[in-house]
């Protein structure tokens, strides 16, 4: 296992430090004592001791005046999955971490940590306990995995110790905790329109889901053990809850929690993939005339409907990872957050 330092300034800055896992790092870090800065492209909190700066990462000059002086970035910026805009990915994933190295390399940063996903090798078929050593998907589900993938090579590539500038990344699957924008509101807002009656498959397929805070951990390991004789530099890490549950177990227990009705009603795998995917063809076709998002995506059904979860001994073995919170306790921390969530409120 790979000794941790802590960077002699603690000066870091958290790109992407206004969203949910962005921010979370950021309190976990201000708590150990890092000084820290945000550079988003909105800022939606404050926090006494944390400098913002506002700006897009594709704007190298913005960067460079956020990074002045600091010894490690966290590069957790993305335009969401759901907004699915090639261009926008292409942008912001691609052309923009580009500028994010560049930047990084000119401001004399030695360390950059990454947010990838664990997605990157996911091709909408079964994946138990993949290491990291998996190939990239060649088939990815989407433009957003699409360019995750480019992203996490790039930023792996550019890791060069004589240069002094150290990188990694971390592959973090089905993030969930408090303030999260995405999982609970989006199933919520199905449960809402009864579109959370169906399981979809036999149910049994297990999944990985992490809690906010065991991710922001694996992300301070890594940044901590980045050294140029660590075996960590230009490698990808699994972090996860190292517990994968079956999906529709997930699912329920999250909405029993909040006093929705679990689903019941099985539906064929290959049905609902098939009308999902005739949806997604008939809203692309119809695209010019109506702007109509289906919640059955092809995507969402396969993720619901597959094996997808990983092992983190890779992250054990070199950071000393270990979950902090178990699901059980996230997932009863995540139901208390969302208390405007719940049914009849
Ligand atoms: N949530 C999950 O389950 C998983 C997430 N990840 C990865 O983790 C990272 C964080 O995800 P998450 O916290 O959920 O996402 P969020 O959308 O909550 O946070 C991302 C932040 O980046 C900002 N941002 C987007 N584009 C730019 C830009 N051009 N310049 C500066 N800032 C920008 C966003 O602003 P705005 O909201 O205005 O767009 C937002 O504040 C992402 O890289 C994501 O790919 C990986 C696996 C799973
Ligand atoms: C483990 C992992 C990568 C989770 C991803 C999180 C989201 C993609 C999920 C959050 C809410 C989920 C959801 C569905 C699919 C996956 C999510 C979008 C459905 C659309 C699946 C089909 C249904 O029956 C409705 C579900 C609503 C919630």
């Amino acid at each position: 296992m790979a000794t941790r330092l802590r960077p002699s300034s603690k000066r870091c800055a958290v790109i992407g430090g206004s969203g949910f896992l962005g921010r979370h790092l950021v309190e976990k870090l201000q708590d150990r004592g890092y000084s820290v800065s945000v550079f988003d492209i909105r800022q939606s909190y404050e926090l006494p001791g944390v400098t913002f700066h506002q700006g897009d990462l594709c704007d190298e000059q913005a960067l460079l005046s956020a990074l002045k002086d600091v010894s490690l970035v966290f590069h957790c910026a993305s335009p969401a999955p759901a907004s699915n805009d090639r261009a926008l990915f292409e942008r912001v994933n691609i052309q923009g971490t580009k500028t994010v190295i560049e930047a990084c390399i000119q401001a004399g940063v030695q360390k950059l940590v990454l947010t990838s996903s664990a997605s990157v090798v996911f091709e909408g078929t079964d994946i138990k306990n993949g290491r990291e050593d998996l190939p990239y998907a060649k088939k990815p589900i989407d433009y957003y995995t699409q360019t995750k993938i480019q992203q996490e090579k790039l930023v792996l590539e550019a890791c060069d110790k004589q240069k002094g500038f150290l990188t990694v990344a971390i592959r973090p699957h089905g993030i969930f905790g408090p303030r999260d924008p995405q999982l609970v509101p989006i199933m919520v807002d199905a449960a809402r329109r009864g579109k959370m009656k169906f399981i979809i498959g036999d149910g049994t397929n297990l999944v990985d889901f992490t809690f906010v805070e065991n991710v922001v951990h694996g992300h301070i390991l890594a940044a901590e053990c980045l050294r140029p004789d660590s075996p960590i530099c230009g490698k990808p890490y699994h972090i996860t809850n190292d517990e994968p549950i079956r999906f529709w177990d997930f699912m329920s227990e999250m909405l029993v929690g909040l006093g929705y009705a679990a689903p019941r009603f099985h539906l064929p795998y290959g049905l609902v993939y098939s009308l999902a995917l005739l949806l997604w063809l008939l809203t692309w076709i119809l695209r010019p005339l109506l702007s109509f998002k289906p919640t059955f995506t092809p995507m969402r059904v396969a993720l619901a409907g597959t094996h997808h979860y990983y092992s983190c001994e890779r992250a054990k073995q070199d950071l000393g990872y270990r979950p902090v919170v178990s699901l059980k306790e996230g997932i009863a921390r995540t139901v208390q957050s969302y208390p405007h969530l719940r049914h009849g409120a």
